[in-house]
């Protein structure tokens, strides 16, 4: 295979900044350093080169609310990609009663379109002896990492004693638990008050999902997964409710993680307010935009650190598939895009605003999530041996976002006419070069699926530390006769 120089960028990791070339060899870094020569050369002049995306929240053809979601494996990594984004991680979703490893062969088969490296999430969408079998068989296989709905009752949701029980048998296995945290008890009756009022628009949405439906199950599922005894990782936070509670987790010393989106930190609740149905319902998704105050917390977090992912929770539906909730909100298809503008909104919103620092940008897009899920420094890194998984990124080049132009199947952009500033130059996935100086050449089936290791460094310290202070019965000399 031939081989690829990077030539005369900054390399740019979560914790350093410096000069040098990257010869990249049969898909790895091969070298770092100066004056490096290879067959093909990148000029990276302007540019800083760092690690790909790793979006750990997608939805790609997800059976969900009576229809599918519209991207697939293939135009949703053609997407990624198009926007410096080298590997998705995106959730399985056995149906009620089938078996989890059914439910991992039908994403398999689903995946192998795929043009970027992927993983895949467990999600634990029912519960019973079958499952508790299947769940080491699932780690074995590099999956690690297990879903569980706190909302969507009737559908996906699990109650408190059955992910008491997922949980507990997740520490056992070295994994982490994930959580959708919303209640969805409270959220089923508001839905049905709003209704019966006659609130019937999509605005209905965000009035049925108020932040303390958030900040109420973010805490329980903490409070559940400390007295489990497994690491916990929090989706989609929108709120200060939810970070709030994150916040104190970890201030107390607790293993959780907090995950904004892009589509929280940059869009508003002002959406759902527009005149136009089609435009609101689009932005329906769960939890709902937020206002400025919920914002500024988010970006807050991920400047100290309580918050330490951007993902997307990219789950696209087209306007048609919308319109299904065209009378009842409560059947408008729960999801927006965002994969090909998660970097670029995130560089225009965070790094040239100052926020956050190129290193933190790659920290909180790329390297914190691949210590979290098990897969660093294959990915997430800069460094020999890793992944050629690199963006070329140009933080000078400028673009307006349009539906017209974008890699995903729908017919709409929730960041539609959005000036960004900062696209990536070039896309490496796994040495090969799919985004070409912006022209999209991505080859179908280039990606692989990449299996990661449980008993990540934190979830061993949790165990040991679980097990030190376990509850013992207390050795007594002086028992008391009986009384009898
Ligand atoms: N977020 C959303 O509205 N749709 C995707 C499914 C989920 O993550 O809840
Ligand atoms: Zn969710
Ligand atoms: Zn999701």
């Amino acid at each position: 295979m031939a081989s690829t120089v990077i030539r005369g960028g900054t390399v740019v990791t979560h914790d350093l900044t410096y000069s040098a070339d990257i010869l990249i060899e049969n898909g790895r870094i091969a070298e770092i350093g100066p004056n490096l020569r290879g067959d093909e050369t990148l000029d990276a002049t302007g540019c800083l080169v760092m690690p790909g995306g790793i979006d750990p929240h997608t939805h790609l053809e997800m059976p969900f609310m009576g229809t599918y979601s519209a991207d697939d494996f293939e135009s949703g990594t053609r997407a990624a990609l198009a926007g410096g984004t080298t590997m998705v991680v995106d959730f399985v979703l056995p149906g009620q009663g089938q078996p989890l490893l059914d439910g991992l062969q039908m994403w398999h088969n689903k995946s192998g379109r795929a043009s970027c490296d992927y993983s895949y999430h467990m999600s634990v969408t029912w519960w019973g002896e079958q499952v508790w079998d299947d769940m080491p068989k699932v780690v074995e296989q590099g999956i690690t990492t297990f879903k569980h709905f706190m909302a969507y009752k009737g559908a996906l949701m699990v109650n408190d004693d059955e992910m008491f029980a997922s949980f507990r048998r997740l520490g056992e296995l070295g994994g982490t638990a994930l959580v959708h945290a919303e209640n969805g008890d409270v959220v089923a009756e508001l839905q049905r008050k709003l209704m019966e009022e006659g609130n019937r628009g999509p605005e209905a949405h965000a009035y049925s999902r108020p932040p303390q439906v958030e900040g109420e199950a973010t805490n329980r599922a903490i409070m559940i997964a400390d007295m489990a005894g497994v690491p916990l990782y929090v989706v989609h936070v929108s709120c200060e409710e939810a970070h709030e509670a994150i916040r104190r987790a970890r201030q107390q010393g607790k293993r959780v993680w907090g995950e904004p989106l892009i589509q929280h930190l940059t869009l508003d609740d002002s959406e759902y307010r527009h005149p136009d149905w089609d435009h609101a319902a689009r932005r329906v998704m769960s939890p709902p935009f937020r206002d400025r105050h919920h914002q500024d917390s988010l970006w807050a977090g991920l400047q100290s650190g309580s918050l330490s992912v951007v993902a997307t929770d990219h789950c696209a539906f087209t306007t048609q598939q919308k319109r299904f909730g065209l009378d009842d909100f409560t059947k408008i298809p729960n999801g927006t895009g965002g994969l090909e503008d998660r970097l670029p909104m995130l560089w225009t919103h965070g790094v040239a605003t100052g926020r956050l620092t190129p290193n933190e940008f790659v920290a909180v897009t790329s390297t914190n999530i691949a210590k979290i899920l098990g897969c660093y420094p294959r990915k997430g890194a800069v460094r020999v041996g890793a992944d050629a998984d690199l963006i070329v990124w140009d933080p000078e080049k400028t673009k307006t976002i349009t539906a017209s132009a974008q890699q995903s199947a729908i017919d709409y952009n929730v960041f539609e006419g959005h000036e960004v500033k900062g696209l990536p130059r070039f896309t490496l996935t796994r040495g090969y070069v799919a985004v070409h100086d912006g022209e999209i050449r991505t080859r179908e089936g280039h990606g692989e699926f990449v299996a990661r290791e449980a008993n990540t460094p934190v979830s061993r310290a949790l165990s040991t530390w679980k097990e030190l202070t376990a509850p013992r019965p207390v050795t007594r000399t002086g028992i008391p006769a009986s009384g009898v």
